[in-house]
């Protein structure tokens, strides 16, 4: 994706920055790349799993997906008021429960499936958990997911590979981040 594709979009010049989501297959580097990010650009980490387990969002466990069910209704009047203020980076592995106005822009990190299934072993998944993401990233569902759900023009793909990448990407989020400050002072 070269910048000049990266369109920025404006709307919601209300904020006083802008909120951008970070998404992809779990495993794909989201927490590596925010981590960095908002140390980088001084915006907030909304790390959603680690929110909704603090501020009981979960419901029941899934035994077949091995991961607990979010409340979404109650994670979202939750983070109402902070994404309204704008400045967030949001963290999550799906997309499009999530309000369309939040965001002004969708990343979605991709990585090499042989990577990712090397990556997630190593994490211990195994069996169908390991399968269905492994699976999630070949068929590319969350890349698909957030073009259904958000304007194609906010949404973005980062291939995020190999070490280079994290940088490259964390390069393309500043620029775009600075288009955007730059459209909003007119
Ligand atoms: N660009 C990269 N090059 C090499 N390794 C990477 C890169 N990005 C992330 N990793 C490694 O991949 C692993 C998974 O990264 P990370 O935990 O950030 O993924 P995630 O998408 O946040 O996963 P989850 O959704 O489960 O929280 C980590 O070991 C991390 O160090």
């Amino acid at each position: 994706m070269g910048i000049a594709r990266m369109d920025t979009n404006v709307q919601n010049i209300h904020r006083e920055a802008p909120n951008i989501l970070i998404t992809g297959t779990p495993g794909v580097g989201k927490s590596s790349l925010c981590q960095r990010l908002s140390e980088i650009v001084g915006m907030q980490w909304l790390e959603v799993s680690r929110i909704a387990k603090e501020h009981n969002c979960l419901e029941e466990y899934d035994p077949v997906y091995q991961c607990p069910i979010l409340d979404e209704d109650k994670l979202m009047d939750g983070l109402e008021e902070t994404m309204c203020t704008g400045g967030n980076i949001v963290d999550y592995h799906s997309c499009e429960f999530f309000p369309e106005r939040w965001f002004d822009a969708v990343f979605v990190l991709t990585t090499d499936n042989t990577t990712l299934y090397d990556r997630l072993t190593n994490r211990g998944y195994t069996g169908k958990k390991l399968d269905d993401n492994v699976q999630c990233e070949i068929f590319n569902v969350i890349l698909e997911e957030a073009k259904r759900s958000y304007k194609e023009d906010i949404v973005f793909e980062l291939s995020n590979t190999v070490p280079q990448d994290l940088e490259d990407n964390i390069g393309k989020i500043c620029q775009w981040l600075q288009h955007w400050f730059q459209r909003r002072s007119g």
